[in-house]
């Protein structure tokens, strides 16, 4: 049920910042103030985002969620072209971009911050993300997404979303929540862009401006600590690696291919 809304002063992503909680039954709707919709507009754009103390707000190497989570809000902002709109003399040709960053305090898949600094350990000594949850007695995925349904639901954005995500258990499960998702938007790693610019950047799939025009190294403006840069290294190699092989996560592994 929503709890508060607070407006903020004008930011680059965000027109409100909406505060919920798990208190059925919901009383109210709280509608977003998206662009209309029109011939043409893409669906919303979302990002389902699990908190990462390590990766967004201490600027870890080891994981991608703190690029991940400004890479979303970038382009959750980025102007949308509509020809529709273009047809009168001096009209715009974009409009602002339309989405929202659905952040659950689901640190470490779930098990926590704690559990998460001892699997961190257990990879230290070798064993991947998943086998590390699994020794310490916990599911390689603890999350649930009832919540992040609910938040949608009252932002009334339930009826057609483009998600941001490679992981296939967030779709399933959002679905099964009854949202309806129109399209995948996958998330590719900035530094996986970088040695392989052929992998097709996240959001320029369809209906969104993608930027390319970013500094050295990728570097782009950004919120977390991560913010203006990327993660690389070969711990963030082997992590994405066990999300594509263990995990299944739908991204390209390139880096296995014969030609790279
Ligand atoms: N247990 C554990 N959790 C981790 C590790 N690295 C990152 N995380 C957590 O993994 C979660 C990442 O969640 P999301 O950003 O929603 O991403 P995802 O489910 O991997 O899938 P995408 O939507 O494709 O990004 C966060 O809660 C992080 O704290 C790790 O090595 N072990």
């Amino acid at each position: 049920m929503p709890s508060g809304m607070k407006t903020r002063p004008k930011w680059t992503a965000s027109l409100g910042a909406h505060t919920s909680g798990a208190c059925p039954p919901r009383t109210k709707t709280y509608r977003l103030p998206l662009a209309p919709t029109s011939d043409g507009v893409p669906s919303p754009l979302i990002r389902i985002h699990s908190e990462c103390f390590t990766g967004e707000t201490v600027g870890s190497m080891r994981c991608d969620c703190g690029e991940q989570l400004d890479e979303a809000i970038r382009l959750i902002s980025q102007p949308i072209p509509v020809t529709s709109l273009s047809t009168l003399p001096g009209a715009p040709s974009t409009i602002p971009g339309r989405g929202a960053v659905i952040y659950l305090r689901q640190e470490g898949r779930g098990i926590g911050l704690l559990s998460k600094i001892r699997a961190y350990n257990l990879q230290d000594l070798g064993h991947d993300t998943v086998t590390a949850n699994l020794m310490l007695g916990h599911g390689a995925d603890e999350r649930g997404y009832e919540i992040a349904a609910a938040i949608l639901r009252d932002l009334a954005l339930d009826d057609g979303v483009r998600l941001l995500t490679n992981n296939p258990d967030k779709v399933e499960a959002l679905q099964k929540e009854g949202m309806t998702i129109v399209e995948r938007v996958q998330m590719v790693p900035r530094s996986w862009q970088a040695r392989n610019p052929n992998l097709q950047l996240a959001g320029s799939a369809r209906g969104q401006c993608c930027d390319r025009g970013q500094g050295r190294r990728g570097e782009r403006g950004g919120a977390t600590l991560i913010g203006g840069n990327s993660v690389h290294g070969e711990d963030l190699d082997k992590y994405l690696r066990t999300k594509v092989l263990r995990m299944g996560h739908m991204l390209p592994l390139w880096m296995e291919s014969p030609e790279q």
